[in-house]
């Protein structure tokens, strides 16, 4: 038995979010999440999806001839085989990240990989999902990202900066509202106001292609 994922999609599009915006990025997104943020929206991988294998995805990643492949789901790190898809990613020789809640160990993970980290704000309703361990592993390769629904999940993404040093840690702070939760223009406000550390993300692809799958 060769080793296998299941798998919601992959498609090439434009990274939306992360320190890669923009970029023309293959997307590989694995199904299933042990979590149910509030806000999710990519529930429509919480189920479904097909068994691959990891020579099979390989392949088709291939075939777009991308630099960047953003590895994400559903929760990745929820199905074992993510760690030897994302070693062999990097061993292609592509940009990899990781996207992960923040509720599993992402120790494993190939150093190669930036893990984009999300530590999950009262707002999602599963921040007592949060692994603080995961904080002290976080390396200038990785990202940490807050998705934020309300001026109390703000206030409290910054006692978290400022607890852990996590400007320090990371190569980036993520500030990202949640679709229609937060106005961005109130959270850029925010962040302006308290001279903060932290990079305002909008998620690109909701402004080009409004939620669609597969974009
Ligand atoms: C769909 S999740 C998949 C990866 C992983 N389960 C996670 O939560 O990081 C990818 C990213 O999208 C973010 N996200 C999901 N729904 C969102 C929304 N409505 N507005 C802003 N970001 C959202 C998540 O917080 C996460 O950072
Ligand atoms: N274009 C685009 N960029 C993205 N960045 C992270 C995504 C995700 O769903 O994790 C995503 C996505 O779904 N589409
Ligand atoms: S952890 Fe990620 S995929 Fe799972 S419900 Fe939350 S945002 Fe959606
Ligand atoms: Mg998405």
């Amino acid at each position: 038995m060769q080793d296998t994922l299941r798998i919601t999609e992959v498609f090439y599009s434009l990274q939306g979010e992360t320190r890669t915006a923009g970029l023309p990025t293959v997307f590989v997104r694995l199904t299933g999440c042990p979590l149910r943020c509030q806000y999710c929206d990519s529930a429509y991988a919480f189920s479904g999806g097909t068994v691959r294998t990891l020579d099979d995805i390989l392949e088709q990643v291939a075939g777009y001839r991308p630099r960047y492949v953003c590895v994400t789901g559903g929760e990745p790190l929820a199905q074992p085989n993510a760690i030897p898809l994302l070693e062999r990613l990097c061993d292609a020789g592509y940009e990899v990240s990781l996207e992960t809640s923040g509720a599993l160990d992402v120790s494993a993970v190939d150093p190669r990989v930036s893990r984009v980290v999300d530590l999950k704000t009262p707002g999602s309703k599963e921040a007592h999902r949060n692994r603080y361990e995961n904080v002290e592993l976080l390396t200038r390769n990785d990202q940490v990202k807050f998705v934020i629904c309300s001026r109390e999940d703000y206030d409290w993404a910054v006692s978290k900066l400022i607890q852990y040093g996590l400007d320090q840690r990371a190569g980036e702070v993520l500030f990202s509202p949640s679709h229609h939760d937060l106005n961005a223009r109130e959270l850029a406000d925010w962040v302006v106001a308290d001279n903060l550390p932290v990079r305002l993300q909008l998620q690109l692809h909701k402004y080009l292609w409004n939620d669609e799958p597969g974009r």
